[in-house]
């Protein structure tokens, strides 16, 4: 079941504040525009608020199949029984979230070098979101930029330690630069701003799945 869902994950789609969309308005469009693996990113909002937000965001993504991710919050996540968690340098430990989900959760783990993946490796992932790509404004505090080089690098080195983990390449990734992204061996691609501020996000989200 859980590998069915992670399947469901070629494409992630990451919601983000903007002024033209509601989190759940941009959740539908990305939904209809066929991208079934959808993150919930609130940032600086309280837990109460975004709850109501992701209920209905959980909503949609049943509707349409799709495997729903919350950013950060383990609990939440928990408590409404979602898809999976997505978790980065400063939220709750890999390991930790585990031992509070168990094995029925994806978690999703936020990588910038072949330490951070090994690591997570061990702590039990699902699978990685490694990146930046390129710079992106969607991110605070953003780690170095690992451009298509980085992506090589650190297959190879998964290779080399025979480390069976999906990467998911994420940061200021357009819709031009998933083919070569793919080619150096990522599983999947994350994005947001790319789609969230195109003229038609729908259509982009489309042409995104039918590359
Ligand atoms: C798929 C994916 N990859 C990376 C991140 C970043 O998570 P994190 O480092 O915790 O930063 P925030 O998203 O919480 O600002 C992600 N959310 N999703
Ligand atoms: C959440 C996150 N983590 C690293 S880059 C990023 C933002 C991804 O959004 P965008 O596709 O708009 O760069
Ligand atoms: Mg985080």
């Amino acid at each position: 079941m859980k590998d069915e869902k992670l399947k469901n994950g070629g494409i992630q789609f990451i919601t983000h504040y903007t002024e033209r969309y509601s989190y759940s308005d941009a959740a539908r469009i990305a939904l209809e525009g066929g991208c079934r693996w959808v993150q919930l990113r609130m940032k600086d909002t309280p837990v109460e608020v975004i709850k109501p937000v992701a209920l209905e965001v959980q909503a949609l993504c049943r509707q349409y199949g799709a495997t729903f991710i919350v950013d950060d919050h383990v609990e939440l996540a928990k408590e409404l029984h979602a898809d999976g968690v997505h978790l980065g340098k400063k939220d709750m430990p890999i390991a930790d979230a585990r031992l509070m989900l168990g094995e029925e959760y994806i978690i999703g783990g936020t990588a910038n070098t072949f330490e951070d993946v090994l690591q997570h490796y061990k702590d039990g992932a699902d699978y990685i979101g490694c990146g930046p790509f390129r710079y992106t404004a969607t991110k605070k505090n953003l780690s170095p930029i690992l451009g298509l080089e980085g992506y090589t690098t650190i297959i190879r080195r998964m290779q080399e330690k025979n480390i069976h983990l999906p990467i998911v390449a994420i940061g200021g990734i357009t819709i031009a630069d998933i083919p070569a992204i793919m080619q150096t061996g990522v599983s999947g691609i994350a994005l947001s701003g790319t789609v969230l501020h195109a003229d038609s996000p729908a259509d982009e989200m489309k042409r995104i799945m039918n590359l």
